[in-house]
C-alpha cells in the first residue's frame, strides 16, 4: 500500500521533533512536508538532522500553503492560532488534519468542529494510550462513587507550557463531570487562595505545576468520607503523544470528513 504523505508543522519544537522520528518507525507514513515559521533559523534545515535521525532529504520550509500537493494529512502541535492557520490551509486543499494542540477557546474549537465538516479531523489534548485508558476509568470511577466524594484534578508539566490546566486535565474534568450530570463550566474551580470557604462537593477542582522537565503527569482523585481513588497517569516520554498521532494519521488515511479523537482511534467508544 502506498504510505500517506505527511506534513508536520512546528517541526522543531519539542513534540515537533519526536513526531519526526515517530512518523520515520510508522510504516504506514512518510515524511515529505515539515514547516517553521518564517524568520526561524532552522528553516531549510533537514527534518531527519534535526530530530537526530539522520539526513532525511526532507528541508524546512515555511509557506505551508505552497505545499499542499505534496502531503495527504498533516500533523501540528504547535500553538492555537498556528493550528487556526494550517488548519484553513488544510480545509482548502481537502487534507485530513491530527491536532494535537492544547489552549483553545471555545470559539476556536467551534471553528475546528466547523472545518470538520469537511476535512477529516483528529483532535485530542493527549494522544497517549494510557491516558485515553485513564479516561474511560474516570468515567467509570465517577459513575460509581457519584455525589459521595470530592474530586480534585492535579497536573505537572514542564516549565516551558504555556496553558493551563494542561488540556488532559480540562478532558479529564470533563469526562468526570459528564458522568456526574454536571457542566465543568459550572463546576470548575482553577486553584484556591485566601478564607475560601468549605469545600463544595458539587465543585471539581483544578491544581497546577509547572516546574523543570517533568514530561506531563496527571492526578484525577476521588476522596470520600474513610476512603479515596486515586487515577494517575505518568508521561515520560514523549515518543508515548508521538507515537499516538502517527498511530492516529494512519487510522486516518483515507476516512470520511467527521471530528475524531482518539477514543475513536483506539476504538474505545
Ligand atoms: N495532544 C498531545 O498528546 C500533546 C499535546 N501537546 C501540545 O502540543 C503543543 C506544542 O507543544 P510543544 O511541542 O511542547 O511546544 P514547543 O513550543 O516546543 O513547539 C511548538 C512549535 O510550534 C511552533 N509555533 C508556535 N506558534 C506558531 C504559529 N503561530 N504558527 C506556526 N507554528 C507555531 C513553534 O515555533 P517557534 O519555536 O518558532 O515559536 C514550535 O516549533 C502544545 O499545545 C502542547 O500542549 C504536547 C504534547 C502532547
Ligand atoms: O504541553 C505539553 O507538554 C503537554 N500538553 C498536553 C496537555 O496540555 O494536556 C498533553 C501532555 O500532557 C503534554
Amino acid at each position: 500500500m502506498t504510505p500517506a504523505r505527511i506534513a508536520i508543522v512546528g517541526a522543531g519544537g519539542r513534540m515537533g521533533r519526536t513526531l519526526i522520528e515517530a512518523v520515520g518507525q510508522a510504516p504506514g507514513l512518510e515524511l515529505t512536508v515539515a514547516t517553521e515559521q518564517p524568520g526561524s533559523s532552522l528553516l531549510g534545515s533537514d527534518a531527519g538532522e534535526l530530530a537526530g535521525q539522520g539526513r532525511l532529504g526532507v528541508a524546512l520550509e515555511s509557506d505551508l500553503a505552497a505545499l499542499t500537493d505534496r502531503f495527504d494529512l498533516l500533523i501540528d502541535f504547535t500553538r492555537p492560532e498556528g493550528t487556526l492557520d494550517h488548519l484553513e490551509i488544510c480545509r482548502q486543499a481537502g487534507r485530513g488534519i491530527i491536532i494535537g494542540t492544547t489552549g483553545f477557546t471555545d470559539e476556536q474549537k467551534t471553528r475546528i468542529s466547523e472545518a470538520a465538516r469537511e476535512i477529516p479531523v483528529v483532535f485530542a489534548p493527549n494522544m497517549s494510550v494510557g491516558v485515553n485508558l485513564c479516561l474511560q476509568l474516570l468515567d467509570m470511577a465517577a459513575r460509581v462513587l457519584g455525589d459521595e466524594v470530592d474530586v480534585e484534578v492535579v497536573e505537572a508539566h514542564h516549565r516551558h507550557k504555556v496553558d493551563a490546566p494542561s488540556g488532559t486535565a480540562l478532558r479529564m474534568g470533563e469526562v468526570v463531570a459528564s458522568a456526574l450530570g454536571r457542566d465543568l463550566k459550572d463546576c470548575a474551580v482553577y486553584g484556591r487562595e485566601g478564607v475560601t470557604g468549605e469545600r463544595d462537593r458539587k465543585t471539581i477542582g483544578f491544581e497546577t505545576i509547572r516546574a523543570g522537565d517533568i514530561v506531563g503527569e496527571h492526578t484525577v482523585m476521588f476522596a470520600g468520607l474513610g476512603e479515596r481513588v486515586e487515577i494517575t497517569h505518568k508521561a515520560s516520554s514523549r515518543m508515548t503523544f508521538a507515537k499516538g498521532a502517527a498511530r492516529a494519521a494512519t487510522w486516518l488515511a483515507g476516512r470520511p470528513a467527521g471530528l475524531y479523537d482518539m477514543q475513536d482511534v483506539l476504538g474505545l467508544r
